[in-house]
């Protein structure tokens, strides 16, 4: 940003930006009126308004260049890439608004912090106040490449895996992944660091989250919860609220990060159009087994949705814990979403996942920490291109271990885009153990259901009658009222079954026939309906029993249950997982039981056989009963729809022992070769270590409740602290603070409850979790940066040595680089703000005298007195101000060089590394090398002209002890 020296007069024009020379702190003004003489200018932050002569307003325009980032009035930040003017007014070009932005629109929140100027007009800030400076900008700068950002601020526990992720994930610039973990082990989670990283370090701005109906309201808490991320949930009241206020305006430019529901997508073509226009930088796709494609028809509706964007969005996240669940030809055609170049074989594809047992052996025993020996040698030698004689120290070289380890990992197939942790590999749940409930076949049912045929019937024949009239004499009807006033009458019991009408009719029997408490949630129900429902379950004194249909359920956390009854069983055993999942995922603490009745001599039983024998999926995950049941559904399906004869039970019996048989040596070559190299690649356990104890260590040396007390009392706002540990702030009364605190987010009339404690935050969520991530912290943090608090002041300093009455003037300077956030450059510099300390005849101190050095020494001197000193000692402390910026001028190029070195390494590394790796695994995509060279351009030519920003100044005053 530059300003400019009073205007002539015809340049004033209405909706000019400009700063007051004299009041700086009113914010940036607008021209609302210009006659022959006067300018008006409205300063809309401080609701002031000044009359100025044209001939001498003490004004300053201010203008941004291309490179600058400006501020619009809804907060949101943008990088100017053009200006122009348009009748006398400034219009900026930025990215992502066709229009641009007017200046006029640009918010009003900043002010000159041309602190010499403000120090010399006699604005005077507090000593404590600039202390709080100085450790804000330390802070900011240690912050700005630190290794946890945007990891640090989360609401969740350290779970390694989902650190591992994150970290890997989130650091890539437009990264294309299939998070896959098995179900309830994390992975909205995971979703919701990435995304916090990737916004926090300017990677991605615009976020698109697409979810089923269901999950929308779930999604949209746990990133505000869990991550202080605001995303603003669009349905078709909100779509149409804006259309109706501004039917010209694209509904989705309204808003940065959005949650929708796929369906609104694909019901309205016009916000389907709308939200393509709009573009996002990072799209995140939820349960994303719903999307289907199969060589023969082609995509179903919602694969071909997201098919569109992703083609149009750089990064895009797709999140299913069964990505198999509509077999192999629909998980590879997920893959091509995210890859197409890498994934554009289907044959090709299938035939690879069988190529890894070598690779994973070997990549086992160097994860192990184990000898490789001579076979094992000479297979890596194999499998790198690297000759015998450069492996030959393998067993000592702890660097040559890893290099071959992150080698053969990286040459694995679908390794960059597929992460799948499963319970096996996290370990700490508590396991589940079915009960089987059989019963009697009734009278009634005895003549359908010995003939062959009617398989839907005998699994789910209540779906035919949506009057209910099965309860009568279905046997499960008696079997669960007795259960829920029996063995489980102190128990939360969810229970699922495959359709709406099923759940509906049962519930309105348990609740008026049986007088249980439930609860009731289904797809038909409004998501406020759900929500409530939910509540109503977790509250204790609430329902016993929340009945849920298959597709209301899904991606649901109700794991402060243990009991699940499986009122039906579903067709494959994906979607059985996920029913399951509701109640076995992280947070479980119990072992979960799962009632399983069925009615003997029906379909139900024998699936039920299929299920516990062949697949044993009651008792444990089987990562690969999809597959086995698929291949076995030919002969299964005439047996399971089959006359309950001797004969065909002993056929069946057999065809479940063969099914047992192939399960278990698919599951033991899975587990040699794909799916283990797939485990080792999801979290590598060393790295995933490391970034835990990174973040307990960071915990454990947290600075913030200092600093915040130190804050708190300046700003002259009371707190108490909680038996518990937390702290609560009072409600602040904006009358009794400064207006830089009163901007500040501190609570609402209640004040606010707060704590810096992970654990304290984990158990009581309604309290704010502050970290240095915090939007209270941040927009402490931007006080520094945004306004003049704390930038200037003067103080006596008690010295015995130096003369009575000397003045030393302290200069801080920051050292900017224009460029995108995405760089990080702040992170290349080796320092990014400099000091300079000089004594009244102008010796430079600063090497000498460390602000900490005189800390101890320094002493408040009362305003009418700094304003004196001022006064008289103005011009030296002037002089001395400029020379202080000539030394700090000085360093500008070697710090310049040096951030410009260590940039350019890094990114060449990343580049060369990215290189390499696309000729053994084509599945690192062109454009993310190009991307790549292209940023590294555009930061070596900003280090090449770094700004020296002053930031402020201290005036000291000797005076003896
Ligand atoms: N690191 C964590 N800290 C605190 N809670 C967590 C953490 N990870 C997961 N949880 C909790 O565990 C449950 C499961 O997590 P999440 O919903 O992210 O799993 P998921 O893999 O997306 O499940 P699904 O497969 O059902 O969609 C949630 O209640 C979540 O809040």
């Amino acid at each position: 940003m530059t300003t400019s020296a009073p205007l002539l007069h015809s340049e004033f024009a209405v909706g000019q930006r400009y700063l007051s020379d004299t009041e700086s702190e009113l914010g940036l003004g607008v021209v609302i009126d210009v006659d022959d003489r006067c300018v008006h200018i409205l300063f809309p932050q401080s609701e002031e308004t000044r009359v100025y002569a044209k001939s001498s307003a003490p004004l300053s325009r201010v203008v941004f260049k291309v490179g600058d980032s400006i501020s619009d009035q809804q907060g949101q930040s943008h990088i100017v890439t053009a200006v122009d003017e348009v009748m006398g007014v400034l219009k900026y070009s930025v990215d992502g608004y066709e229009k641009g932005i007017m200046e006029t629109r640009l918010a009003a929140n900043i002010t000159l912090a041309k602190p010499l100027e403000r120090l010399l007009a006699g604005r005077i800030e507090r000593g404590d106040w600039y202390d709080l400076r100085q450790d804000i900008l330390r802070m900011q700068a240690a912050l700005a490449g630190h290794p946890l950002k945007g990891l640090m601020g989360a609401r969740v526990d350290i779970i390694e895996h989902q650190l591992y992720i994150a970290h890997e994930v989130g650091k890539r610039i437009a990264p294309r992944v299939l998070l896959a973990d098995e179900v309830g082990l994390g992975k909205t989670i995971e979703a919701g660091l990435i995304i916090h990283q990737q916004l926090l370090t300017g990677k991605a701005e615009r976020v698109l989250v697409l979810v089923p109906d269901s999950l929308q309201y779930q999604w949209m808490i746990e990133l505000r919860r869990r991550f202080n991320l605001n995303f603003a949930l669009f349905d078709l009241v909100r779509t149409a609220a804006i259309k109706e206020h501004d039917p010209e305006q694209n509904v989705f430019l309204t808003e940065q990060c959005i949650i929708a529901g796929m369906d609104l997508l694909l019901d309205h073509p016009d916000l389907y159009d709308q939200a393509m226009e709009a573009g996002f930088d990072l799209l995140v796709v939820d349960e994303a087994h719903h999307l289907h494609w199969d060589e023969e028809r082609g995509g179903n509706d919602k694969y071909d949705l997201i098919a569109d964007f992703a083609e149009e969005t750089a990064g895009v996240m797709l999140l299913t814990a069964t990505p198999e669940q509509l077999g192999t030809q629909s998980h590879f055609a997920r893959l091509r979403l995210l890859d197409a170049n890498r994934f554009d074989d289907l044959d090709e594809f299938i035939a690879g996942q069988d190529a890894f047992a070598e690779t994973a052996a070997v990549a086992g025993v160097l994860i192990e920490d184990k000898p490789l020996s001579e076979g094992q040698i000479a297979a890596l030698s194999g499998l790198l291109n690297i000759s015998l004689d450069e492996l030959a120290a393998i067993n000592d070289d702890e660097k040559l271990r890893t290099y071959a380890l992150n080698e053969l990992l990286d040459r694995h197939g679908t390794g960059r885009v597929l992460f799948r942790n499963t319970r096996e590999s996290v370990k700490g749940f508590h396991g589940r153990s079915s009960q089987p409930y059989p019963l009697p076949l009734p009278e009634a049912w005895k003549n359908s259901y010995q003939t062959i045929g009617k398989l839907r019937e005998q699994l789910w024949g209540e779906e035919n009658q949506p009057d209910g009239g099965w309860l009568e004499d279905d046997p499960r009807v008696p079997w669960l009222i007795d259960i829920l006033k029996g063995a489980l009458k102190h128990q939360k019991v969810l229970l699922i079954a495959r359709s709406g009408a099923t759940v509906e009719s049962l519930e309105a029997v348990l609740r008026l026939h049986a007088g249980i408490k439930t609860a009731i949630f289904t797809e038909q129900m409004t998501l406020l309906e759900r929500d409530q429902a939910a509540a109503y379950f977790a509250d204790s004194e609430g329902a016993q029993i929340l009945l849920c249909s298959e597709i209301g359920s899904e991606g649901r956390n109700f794991q402060f249950a243990s009991q699940l009854i499986l009122w039906d069983l579903p067709a494959n055993p994906d979607t059985l997982e996920q029913r399951i999942g509701r109640l076995d995922r992280i947070g479980q603490t119990q072992e979960i039981t799962l009632h399983v009745p069925y009615v003997q001599g029906t379909a139900q039983e024998r699936l039920y056989q299929w299920y516990d024998s062949a697949l044993n999926i009651f008792n444990k995950i089987s990562p690969t009963a999809q597959n086995v049941q698929e291949e076995y559904i030919a002969e299964l399906k005439p047996l399971l729809e089959g006359a309950d004869t001797a004969d065909n039970r002993t056929i069946l019996q057999a065809v479940i022992k063969d099914a047992l048989q192939t399960r278990l040596g698919l599951e033991a070559q899975l587990q040699a070769g794909r799916d283990r190299l797939l485990e080792y690649n999801s979290c590598r356990p060393r790295v995933a270590g490391r970034i835990a104890k990174a973040m307990h260590d960071f915990d454990g040396h947290n600075v913030l409740p200092q600093f915040v007390e130190r804050f708190l009392a300046s700003a002259n706002i009371e707190y108490s602290v909680q038996r518990d540990g937390s702290w609560v702030i009072a409600p602040v009364d904006s009358t009794e603070i400064s207006d830089y605190i009163d901007g500040l987010p501190l609570g609402d009339d209640d004040g606010m409850t707060l704590s810096f404690e992970r654990n304290l935050a984990l158990q009581r969520e309604e309290i704010e979790y502050i970290t240095h991530e915090h939007p209270l912290m941040q927009a402490i943090y931007e006080l520094a940066t945004t306004s003049t608090f704390g930038n200037t002041t003067v103080a006596t300093l008690k010295s015995a040595a130096m003369p009575q009455g000397m003045v030393m003037v302290e200069v801080n300077f920051r050292v900017e680089a224009i460029a995108p956030k995405i760089l990080n450059l702040p992170a290349t510099l080796p320092t990014q703000n400099i000091r300079v300390f000089i004594s009244e005849q102008g010796t430079d101190l600063s090497a000498r005298i460390s602000a900490d050095m005189i800390m101890p020494h320094v002493e408040r001197l009362d305003k009418n007195r700094a304003r004196q000193v001022i006064k008289v000692r103005g011009d030296v402390i002037e002089t001395r101000y400029y020379e202080a910026e000539e030394i700090a001028k000085k360093q500008l190029a070697d710090i310049g060089e040096q951030a410009s070195d260590r940039f350019s390494q890094q990114w060449s590394r990343e580049i060369k590394r990215l290189k390499h790796l696309q000729t053994i695994n084509p599945n690192v995509r062109p454009e993310e090398i190009e991307r790549l060279e292209q940023l590294q351009a555009q930061g070596e030519q900003a280090l090449a002209s770094l700004s020296l920003v002053p930031d402020s100044i201290r005036v000291l005053v000797a005076v003896k002890p």
